[in-house]
């Protein structure tokens, strides 16, 4: 998806910990023992997720989707060999086209997959989530933006 002629939803670094601090109540009775973040954005929720459920064992599987070619062409950059059980909670920011949590749910289909946000086309591939998005809709997470000046709307408008 590009960024072009999106709708933009912007997260603040507070707003992004109160939601996963919300993902992490409703996985409070999951008994997990093990979480695995799908890097890079699985990383940040993760380690919340890990201190709220106090959960000290954590590995990554690292992804790298390559948006210049087709949709859905993903790469496995580094894997994850840990056993497929349901004391294992797979964690990532966001769920969009679902080419990601269809990698994850192949490899680990008795984990349970929780994301921050997600969009309708991947959001039947995860298992617990917090905020529903368009799925035309741009998430601007705060490791990726910055705080700027805007002009008053009466000044953009004239
Ligand atoms: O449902 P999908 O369409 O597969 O999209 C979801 C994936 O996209 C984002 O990662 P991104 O490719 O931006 O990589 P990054 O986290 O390393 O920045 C996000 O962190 C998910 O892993």
């Amino acid at each position: 998806m590009s960024m072009t002629n999106h709708k933009m939803f912007y997260v603040s670094w507070e707003a992004f910990h109160r939601a996963s601090r919300e993902l992490a109540a409703k996985l409070l009775t999951g008994r997990f023992e093990r979480i695995l973040a799908v890097s890079r954005g699985g990383l940040v929720p993760a380690t919340i997720l890990a201190r709220e459920l106090n959960i000290r064992l954590l590995d990554t599987i690292c992804i790298v989707s390559y948006q210049h070619d087709q949709q859905g062409d993903l790469s496995v950059v580094k894997g994850c060999d840990w056993p497929d059980d349901a004391k294992l909670l797979i964690v990532d920011d966001l769920v969009d086209t679902g080419e990601t949590a269809k990698v994850l749910k192949q490899q680990f289909p008795q984990a349970t997959l929780a994301t921050v946000y997600a969009k309708p086309q991947g959001k039947p591939l995860v298992d617990v989530y917090v905020t529903d998005i368009e799925q035309d809709t741009w998430i601007q997470l705060p490791w990726d933006t910055e705080l700027s000046y805007t002009a008053p709307l009466v000044e953009q408008h004239s």
